[in-house]
């Protein structure tokens, strides 16, 4: 069986090694050719996988990508040619949740607030929005959950895309779609942008075409700018250039890259190629995983707000990756090349705070 994977998906050699010929290759340049004689193939979101790729596909049987996000796989083609099919969903939702929680504790120390009491709109309440509100409530925040698809079924807990808009930060956690009942391409449009106030924050970390790019920098060019996280951008891996100066955390769609989410994301796939072929497991994910440097920080009493900043930094700092953006912004290949070489990152879990008796388990540290 011969296998062929993205090159930055980790731990494919380890897993599939035993029973595949195994390849791997620059997920950007896979080509229609290479896949003549290929009967798994492994993508990370990074190859678009539709009719011109897999026109000479004659052997392929099973296609998987490592990633939550699918809107670049025509999964209806798969479908239509009898190719099985696996993605990862929530693999990398941990991580989502760390890098969240660490971009609101940045944005309160900029604008100086106090998390607590203020509103979080959540648009999307899957897997990464629910991690993101679990933590947010934690922070004392008060969170407004807005999912129509999710409302149809259970009105009373979810609010209006209109109302989350008005809440102090509002955070993007939806899959990218063009059509259907919900699209989500420019969901957050020209019009949008313009009912909003200068004293708001935007948070996007689901996928860049869910936001008018353009439009936002026509808004920030203006008197009366947002404060913006992003870490996608529309036409990945172009970047709006002009817009960057008037983001506060800039970011090469990293949110989800904890070594934790990468290995559930491979793991995710070998599991489901495991059933397709009728084979059993023959490892576990944390037979891969190495030991975290698990540290103990042990406090008298709650940390406030700026020292749990600081707690957070110890295992992931959101300000590092900023900076290694806008130093290698405008470099050939710069956003592909921020995210092959993306320095090794745990999850919060990999530190136990506890404090007058209190763990902080829905903060994403250990309990
Ligand atoms: N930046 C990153 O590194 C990163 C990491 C993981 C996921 N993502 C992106 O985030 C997306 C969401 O991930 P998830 O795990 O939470 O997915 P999910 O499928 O668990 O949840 C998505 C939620 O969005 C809702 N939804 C769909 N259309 C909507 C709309 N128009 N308005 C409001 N809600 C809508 C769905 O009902 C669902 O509850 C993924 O599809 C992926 O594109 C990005
Ligand atoms: O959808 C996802 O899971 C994330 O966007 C994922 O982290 C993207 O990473 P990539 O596949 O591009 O390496």
């Amino acid at each position: 069986m011969k296998l062929l994977a993205d090159e930055n998906m980790p731990f494919v050699q380890e897993l599939f090694g035993d029973w595949a010929e195994v390849e791997t290759c620059p997920g950007r340049n896979i080509s229609p050719e290479q896949l003549q004689d290929v009967d798994v193939l492994l993508v990370r979101s990074i190859t678009r996988v539709d009719e011109t790729l897999l026109a000479k596909a004659g052997r392929l049987s099973f296609v998987g990508t490592a990633t939550i996000g699918c809107d670049h796989i025509d999964t209806a083609l798969l479908e239509r040619k009898g190719i099985g099919f696996a993605s990862a969903p929530g693999c990398n939702k941990v991580a989502v949740g760390d890098y969240l929680l660490a971009a609101l504790l940045r944005v309160a120390a900029h604008k100086g607030w106090q998390l607590e009491g203020r509103t979080l709109g959540i648009i999307g309440a899957g897997n990464t929005g629910s991690e993101v509100a679990g933590r947010a409530r934690s922070l004392g925040m008060r969170v407004l959950l807005c999912d129509p698809p999710r409302a149809e079924r259970d009105p009373a807990d979810f609010v209006s895309f209109e109302q989350a808009l008005s809440a102090d930060i509002v955070s993007f956690h939806v899959p990218l779609s063009r059509d259907g009942a919900h699209p989500s391409w420019h969901l957050l449009d020209s019009r949008a942008i313009e009912g909003l106030s200068s004293e708001q924050v935007l948070i996007n970390a689901c996928r860049g075409e869910v936001w008018d790019n353009q439009a936002l920098l026509q808004r920030q060019l203006g008197p009366a700018p947002l404060t913006l996280v992003m870490d996608v951008w529309e036409h990945e891996p172009e970047v709006l250039a002009a817009l960057v100066p008037h983001v506060l955390l800039a970011t090469p769609h990293i949110a989800g890259y904890s070594l934790e989410g990468k290995v559930r994301g491979t793991f995710a796939l070998y599991r489901a190629l495991c059933e397709q072929q009728g084979k059993a497991l023959a490892m576990s994910p944390e037979q891969l995983l190495p030991a975290a440097p698990v540290s103990r920080v042990t406090l008298a009493q709650r940390p406030d707000q700026v020292l749990l900043e600081r707690l957070v930094r110890l295992v992931y700092d959101i300000e590092q990756d900023d900076g290694a953006f806008r130093r290698a912004l405008g470099q050939p290949g710069f956003f592909d090349r921020l995210r092959k070489d993306y320095p090794q990152r745990r999850e919060l879990g990999s530190l136990q705070l506890s404090a007058a008796g209190t763990t902080f388990a829905s903060l994403g540290f250990k309990a």
